[in-house]
């Protein structure tokens, strides 16, 4: 990131900056919460590998049909198929040009050996990893009572933020869905998935110097604020 960004960033209007991030911490942290955030802060793209799984899924394609079965199970899709993914849109999303967010991905040490080889290739490199920190005996209540709007990914729960109409999306009048992993049996190996796949990434990127991390387990808004900070230094 340049001098520009940082001047900007303790406000909430859009900054002219690349931005090149991964965004990393266990389900239910919040990461599909601040990524719209921060998408509309620096313009760049949102590449939720999770929701082009759950894509891939409800449009019933040969990679939906296996992926269904292993996310359900609470396990991880092959390396080589998360990364031609995120390649593909690398390469190809318009809204990449100017630097992305990833949020599901890499999640094992292969897959962010891969995307460094990608940028390399680009000459470009990651600028922050940012770890949203909370501890496992908050997620349950979180992921337990959770409803999304697929198409825009905003998030409601049962108890601490229901939406208007029960079951409906207050913008658009759609109808909510809960994901078929967000129970509390496939939630508990998720946890362990990320225990020992993922927090491999995040000293990857701590031996980088691109890593920083926020306390997750705090407001929304509170979060949204503690980036900001990061965006800033
Ligand atoms: N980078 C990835 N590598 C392997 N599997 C992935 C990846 N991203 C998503 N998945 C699969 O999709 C599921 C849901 O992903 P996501 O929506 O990011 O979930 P979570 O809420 O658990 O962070 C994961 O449990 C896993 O099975």
């Amino acid at each position: 990131m340049g001098q520009d960004a940082s001047k900007h960033s303790a406000s909430a209007s859009p900054v002219s900056d690349e931005l090149r991030m991964i965004l990393v911490g266990p389900p239910g942290a919040g990461k599909g919460t601040q990524a719209p955030r921060i998408k509309e802060k620096f313009h760049v793209c949102h590449l939720a590998t999770g929701d082009m799984l759950r894509a891939a899924v409800t449009a019933k394609t040969e990679l939906g049909q296996k992926a269904k079965q292993v996310m359900d199970a609470g396990e991880l899709v092959s390396d080589d198929i998360m990364v031609g993914l995120i390649k593909e849109n690398l390469d190809s999303n318009p809204e990449c040009a100017k630097g992305f967010i990833l949020d599901g991905f890499p999640r094992t040490v292969p897959q962010a050996e891969k995307l460094d080889q990608m940028l390399d290739a680009k000459h470009q490199k990651i600028d922050h990893c940012i770890e949203l920190r909370i501890d496992d005996a908050l997620l349950v209540s979180r992921i337990v009572g959770r409803l999304i709007h697929p198409a825009s990914g905003r998030t409601y729960h049962d108890v601490t933020h229901p939406p208007k109409v029960a079951n409906t999306d207050d913008v658009t009048g759609e109808p909510l869905i809960r994901r078929s992993d967000d129970n509390a049996e496939t939630l508990k190996k998720r946890l362990t998935t990320y225990h020992q796949q993922t927090s491999p990434v995040v000293e990857y990127y701590q031996k980088k110097g691109v890593w920083s991390s926020v306390d997750a387990s705090a407001s929304s808004s509170a979060v949204w604020q503690s980036l900001n900070a990061i965006f800033s230094q």
